[in-house]
């Protein structure tokens, strides 16, 4: 970033000069997010021990478009001090990244062992980024839950995950606490219960097998709403353990990330309006209605019945209000329309009687990214923030995750792959919607980007690029910065 003159990178209708870090209140955060398994690599260094996407990688390579997986993934275990470095050239406040419980607890439970080389990795990692005046997020699960807790009795299947989930954060929390001040304690429950247990493409890869997917085995109508349930308890327990224990001394706060879209009625019909709020109950509302009115949206339980667990008074009790601040991703937005009951086994793909698209009588919502299910929709994040506002009590919000993608066209000439103005204008529009919705009330203090660097992206693998940072594959994993790491640079450049 240093070398060149940047504003070559800049088109002139993204001018910084008319958007940038001071059109945000002051003390407002920049950051990038990522993730252990899509950035770390060293799967089987220093005493880690396997993760469920480890073994599903490994064990199920058809299930990832180029068969990859995140062995090596960028090599961020032994890179991150260059990474820093690009972090801190960029201008950026916080880096978000999540901690592999099976670096910590090889094992998955604390009787096995805490790895004491793990530790010292993220003792390093936040050592470094604090000396770049760089602020550490957390999280504490991003997917990568112990491949022996799954073995041993089926993972977030069972309510036991809840105390093992409890051990393993109670030693992060007394290791990094002293230094950390941001904690999320789960990445997106939703993504880990619908890829995982309702259609079977990311880890362990369950669902029901009518629905021809190609699965190991599992129900797609009780088993997201089971795993979405001891997630919600495992979140709750870890708050209630972080507020008891380590707060009054340590002062951080702690969240949870939850991933939404905004969804527009396919038509101005009331079917259509009432499938738009259903969809953002069976998606959003699923986890925010719990942990902020202690149980399920209303939508849920007309609709799951039977199959949707219920919590106890004591768990409602410890469920509601568990969190300081939301962690929100957003990426796209669709139409919602309302559809009758399928003549198919119950399942969460058809439970809340939604069919979702991204295109209106033919006309997409949007242009599609390289990803199928990203549509760039960029008012749908003030939308989707003045809802939160008025539905949950007007939360303290971090956009944790907001981003784009490219297909890894390696073929094309390196400077045509650095040339992403689909991305400086992706985060050019969402930043100036989330300025309104700022101006609107909302209480959001912090923007982190999905990616500083290309990265393993699950089922896709390498084959899409989310990065504002290319990653060469081909030339040992050089870092190059793209044309929006300049744009970037410019945008937060403190006059
Ligand atoms: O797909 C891009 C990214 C993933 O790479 C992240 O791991 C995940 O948190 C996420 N949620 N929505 N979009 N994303």
């Amino acid at each position: 970033l240093a070398s060149g003159n940047n504003n070559t990178h800049i088109p002139s209708n993204y001018d910084t000069a008319s958007l940038n870090r001071s059109s945000f209140p002051p003390g407002f955060l920049f950051g990038t997010s990522s993730a252990a398994y899509q950035y770390e690599g060293a799967a089987n260094e220093d005493g880690k021990g396997p993760s469920i996407w480890d073994y599903f990688t490994h064990k199920y390579p058809e299930k990832i478009s180029d068969g990859s997986n995140g062995d090596v993934a960028i090599d961020q275990y032994h890179r991150y001090k260059e990474d820093v470095g690009i972090m801190k050239e960029m201008g950026l406040d916080a880096y978000r990244f999540s901690i592999s419980w099976p670096r910590i607890l090889p094992k998955g439970k604390l009787k096995g062992g805490i790895n004491k080389e793990g530790v010292r990795y993220y003792n390093n990692l936040i050592n470094e980024l604090l000396a770049h005046g760089i602020q550490p997020f957390v999280t504490l699960f991003h997917y990568d839950l112990p491949q022996t807790l799954e073995e041993e009795y089926g993972g977030f299947l069972s309510p036991r995950v809840v105390d093992d989930f409890h051990d393993y954060v109670d030693v992060c929390f007394k290791e990094f606490g002293d230094r950390v001040k941001h904690w999320i304690t789960l990445n997106e429950p939703w993504s880990f219960s619908y890829f995982g247990y309702t259609i079977g493409t990311a880890a362990p890869g369950r669902c029901s097998a009518w629905q021809m997917l190609n699965c190991t085995g599992g129900d797609s109508g009780t088993e997201p709403y089971i795993v979405a349930h001891h997630q919600i308890l495992a979140h709750a327990t870890a708050v209630k353990l972080y507020k008891e224990k380590y707060q009054a001394s340590q002062k951080g706060i702690i969240g949870i990330t939850l991933i939404a879209g905004w969804f527009l009625p396919y038509s101005n019909a009331k079917p259509d309006r009432n499938a738009a709020l259903r969809a953002l109950d069976f998606s959003l509302g699923w986890f925010m209605e719990p942990i902020t009115y202690g149980d399920y949206p209303h939508s849920m339980r007309a609709l799951v019945g039977g199959r949707l667990p219920n919590f106890t008074k004591e768990q409602s009790s410890i469920v509601k209000g568990s969190f300081d601040f939301l962690g929100l991703n957003y990426y796209t937005s669709d139409y919602a329309k309302h559809v009758p009951p399928p003549n198919t086994p119950p399942s969460y793909l058809t439970d809340s009687r939604v069919n979702q698209t991204s295109e209106r009588n033919g006309v997409s919502i949007g242009p599609q990214a390289a990803s199928s299910w990203l549509y760039v929709y960029p008012r749908g994040i003030r939308n989707l923030l003045l809802y939160i506002k008025q539905k949950y009590n007007n939360p303290l919000i971090y956009i944790t995750e907001n981003g784009v993608d490219e297909f890894n066209n390696s073929t094309l000439p390196l400077e045509q792959q650095l040339s992403d103005y689909t991305r400086i204008d992706y985060h050019y529009r969402h930043l100036f919607y989330l300025k309104e919705a700022i101006k609107d009330g909302v209480r959001v203090k912090g923007y982190f980007a999905w990616s500083l660097l290309d990265n393993f992206e699950w089922a896709s693998g390498y084959t899409v690029r989310f990065g504002i940072n290319y990653v060469d594959f081909q030339n040992g994993l050089r870092r190059i910065p793209k044309h929006s790491a300049y744009w970037f640079k410019s945008f937060l450049k403190k006059y």
